[in-house]
């Protein structure tokens, strides 16, 4: 039987795993590419080293420092490429890859388009099919509010993620990145896990077992 039957015969024994994960911080390197492009855009302006980020939002730590940085550091984020040309997060393009092929597992890519959507929207379709392919097109979820989405798990950098649904059916694994790496434990999302990096094998697999063993 092939895994495509396989798993569509499950359907009606167990339902698969649902599984969401996140692009910017999560399979894109946002914020090394940023700080790239920021300093060669604007080499007499303060930058933030990454090892000196705090707090999801980078747009409002250049905006503590000076007001008009925010809207430089948007300009940044919004013109042409900058989404296109975002560097895979290591080990993070193959990890998905496995997720998607396990038995039982379905992967979405959820991710929020910037409101300053013109290029941001197409270019990160533009990367999921080149890293990914074609087919993937069609896992795609483009959405500024992730909380009315269902699934089991969301992978996703940002730690406080709100939305319409107070009570959101997943549970979040919180990527590792360098705004959150400093958060406490105590302030990460209630019954959320960590995981540091796509490279740790080991608790990923573990994370995604754990879950299967839950439906
Ligand atoms: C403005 C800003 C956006 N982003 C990312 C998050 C969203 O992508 P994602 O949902 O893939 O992580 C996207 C739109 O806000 O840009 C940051 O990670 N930090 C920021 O400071
Ligand atoms: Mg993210």
């Amino acid at each position: 039987m092939s895994r495509s039957n396989k798993k569509t015969k499950r359907l009606w024994e167990t339902r698969n795993l649902r599984v969401l994960v996140d692009m910017d911080c999560v399979l894109a390197d946002f914020e090394g590419s940023l700080l790239k492009k920021w300093k060669e855009r604007y080499p007499n302006e303060p930058h933030i080293a990454l090892e000196e980020r705090r707090g999801f939002y980078v747009t409002k730590q250049y905006g503590d420092i000076r007001e008009d940085l925010k809207s430089k550091i948007i300009e940044v984020l919004s013109s042409e490429g900058f989404f296109r040309e975002l560097p895979p997060i290591e080990g993070a393009i193959d990890a998905i890859k496995e997720i998607s092929s396990m038995e039982g597992v379905e992967v979405f890519i959820c991710t929020a388009p910037l409101k300053e959507y013109q290029h941001c929207a197409v270019e990160k379709y533009e990367w999921i099919e080149k890293y990914f392919g074609r087919d993937w097109l069609a896992r795609v979820i483009l959405t500024r509010d992730k909380t009315v989405i269902s699934a089991d798990l969301l992978i996703d950098d940002r730690t406080d993620i709100t939305g319409a649904e107070k009570n959101p059916s997943w549970r979040q694994v919180v990527f590792t990145a360098c705004h959150n790496k400093h958060t406490p434990s105590n302030l990460l999302p209630k019954h959320s896990v960590r995981l540091e990096s796509w490279l740790d094998s080991d608790t990923w697999k573990q994370i995604i077992e754990d879950a299967k063993k839950k439906l």
